[in-house]
């Protein structure tokens, strides 16, 4: 699909999430490999700590052309210059956050059909699908949607798959329909973490 959304930037195929305790020494490795895309999302930071966060992270892909969104805070994504902003549920409203940032790259989280159709009506650029496979980053989900749950939500905005997936896993759910995967564990918590950044951008392929 690739969708241009907003002064040339896409959607990006592989998204990387990004925290304060990961290594963003090896960021720049991670885009030079072909991760296209970063969420930077820290829960517990200030939002003056997150934007300094950011900030980095851009500083350190954005020479690679990758696009970098800031997970919850528009205000953050602003500040630190950032490409977009993925919200969910608990978080700004897609339509307002469209109305105060006509140009930036909007995410929403999404569990169906019924939600991408109601981003895509709020001016979302993509949508977060998931949680798709079982994910130990994150508690409080609902159950798995499990990668049939993909193809009934195509054709609206471009889908990004999140929950449980890593190299193994991207054929299936791009098969299903997927634009894009965005990832925490299946990078982070392997041993070399832009070896496998390096092999989900080989299965996602050109
Ligand atoms: C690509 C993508 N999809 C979904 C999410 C989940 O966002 P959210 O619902 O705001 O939950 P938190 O990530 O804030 O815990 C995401 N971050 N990225
Ligand atoms: C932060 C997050 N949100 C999800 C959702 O479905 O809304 S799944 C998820 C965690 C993704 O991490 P991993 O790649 O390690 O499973
Ligand atoms: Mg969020």
């Amino acid at each position: 699909m690739g969708r241009v959304v907003s002064g040339g930037i896409r959607v990006p195929r592989l998204t990387c999430l990004v925290s304060d305790r990961d290594d963003l020494t090896l960021l720049t490795a991670m885009a030079d490999v072909g991760v296209d895309g970063f969420q930077v999302r820290a829960k517990k930071l200030s939002g003056r700590l997150l934007t300094a966060l950011a900030e980095r992270v851009v500083a350190a892909v954005r020479p690679a052309g990758a696009t970098v969104v800031v997970n919850d805070r528009l205000d953050v994504a602003l500040a630190a210059g950032a490409d977009g902003v993925h919200l969910g549920a608990s978080d700004l409203a897609v339509a307002a956050a469209r109305r105060i940032a006509p140009g930036l790259v909007i995410g929403s989280t999404c569990r169906s059909r019924a939600d991408v159709v109601a981003a895509a009506r709020d001016g979302a650029d993509y949508a977060g699908i998931g949680p798709v496979f079982a994910t130990a980053s994150k508690d409080g989900l609902p159950d798995p949607l499990g990668p049939d749950a993909i193809a009934p939500a195509v054709g609206v905005l471009p889908l990004v798959a999140i929950g449980g997936i890593d190299a193994g896993r991207v054929g299936e759910v791009l098969a299903a329909g997927a634009h894009g995967v965005a990832v925490i564990g299946g990078i982070w918590r392997h041993p070399d973490p832009v070896a496998a950044a390096e092999e989900i951008v080989s299965q996602i392929g050109g």
